[in-house]
């Protein structure tokens, strides 16, 4: 099978690189190679990689900088997956696409179900819905992975955010109203990879039956604030030694951000269980296994 795999500097598609090289023949085009800013040029690009499947992490992911950048946000997590979607529908070629919580307002009591009403609150948010819309209209045989709060031990994200910032302060000051389920690239990757493998040739069948959005996140919830404690805690216990003596809750109101955020963005996984077969481990577990990970890198670097 060749599998075009997009953004494979990024969190997601790195963690894919290698589990689907496995399984396939695996073709990751460098970003000049297949800008999606550029949706015009894809279909050539597509025409000549002659995929079997095609996965698209790639993303424009700079929340606050989005509100600021809405076109470049709009062609890159729209345009492009649009014009993907386009020849993925015309060459009846499967596509897995990554969508997000921040394409809802937040404002449920419940988890997030894949057909819930949407109402991104950030230009982010808008243009990856806009994405999710373009895929479905198209036609193709196609999945959405609508995941939250991704992090890993490389990266840009969150934990690598804290355990910065804990080495340097003496306070944090963290959200502690806003929740939702903290997810490492590799239980996504994980996922992801098991459904290709184990479903191989008949993927286009398994997306007509049971495609569509699926939620797909670490299981169980927390907030920011929960999540901040967490990673501290952990660091700790492995020896890490850190500034931080202390770690405030705070509203979202005393944190200004550019982009408004979801105060709610549980994903609700039964689809998940129930129609793919698919589990994920506790939010725990995984920043567990993670942070083994990035403190291993750690003293690796540190030549300890
Ligand atoms: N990060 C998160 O918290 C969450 C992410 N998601 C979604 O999951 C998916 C994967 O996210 P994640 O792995 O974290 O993203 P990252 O920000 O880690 O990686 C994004 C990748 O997209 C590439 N990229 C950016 N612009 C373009 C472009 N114009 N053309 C081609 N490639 C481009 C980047 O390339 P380069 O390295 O060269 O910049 C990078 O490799 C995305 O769809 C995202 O919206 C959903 C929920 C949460
Ligand atoms: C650094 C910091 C952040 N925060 C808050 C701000 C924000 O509400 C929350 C998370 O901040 P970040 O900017 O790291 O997270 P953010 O970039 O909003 O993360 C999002 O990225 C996109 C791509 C997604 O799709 C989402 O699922 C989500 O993961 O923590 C604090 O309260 N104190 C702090 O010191
Ligand atoms: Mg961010």
């Amino acid at each position: 099978m060749r599998i075009v795999l997009t953004g494979t500097n990024g969190q997601v598609g790195g963690a894919l690189r290698p589990l689907l090289e496995k399984g396939g023949t695996v073709i990751a085009p460098s970003r000049i190679a297949f800008d999606l800013s550029k949706p015009e040029t894809l279909a050539e690009a597509l025409d000549g990689f002659k995929p079997d499947l095609i996965i698209n992490p790639a993303a424009y992911t700079a929340v606050d900088r989005a509100e600021d950048e809405r076109e470049l946000a709009f062609l890159v997590n729209a345009k492009g997956p649009a014009a993907i979607a386009a020849w993925s529908a015309r060459h009846r070629v499967p596509l897995i696409h990554f969508s997000t919580d921040y394409v809802f307002d937040g404002s449920n009591d419940r988890p997030w179900r894949e057909d819930s009403p949407t109402g991104p609150l950030s230009v982010y948010g808008a243009s990856k819905l806009a994405g999710d819309l373009a895929i479905r209209v198209a036609g193709g045989p196609h999945l959405i992975v609508r995941t939250s709060w991704v992090y890993a031990a490389s990266g840009a994200n969150f934990l690598r955010t804290i355990a910065r910032l804990a080495g340097e302060r003496k306070e944090l000051r963290i959200v502690a109203d806003q929740v939702g389920a903290p997810t490492t690239a590799s239980a996504i990757a994980a996922a992801v990879a098991g459904i290709v493998v184990s479903n191989g040739s008949n993927l286009e069948g398994l997306f007509a039956r049971n495609g569509g959005v699926v939620n797909l996140a670490c299981a169980g919830e927390t907030s920011w604030y929960g999540f901040a404690s967490a990673i501290v805690a952990g660091l700790k216990s492995r020896g890490v030694k850190l500034a931080v003596e202390m770690i405030t809750p705070i509203a979202t109101a005393d944190f200004p951000t550019r982009a408004k955020r979801p105060g709610n963005s549980r994903l609700d996984l039964s689809r998940l269980r129930d129609r793919l077969r698919v589990t994920t481990p506790t939010w725990q577990e995984a920043l567990s296994s993670e942070l083994d990970s990035l403190v291993a890198r750690q003293r690796e670097l540190a030549g300890r």
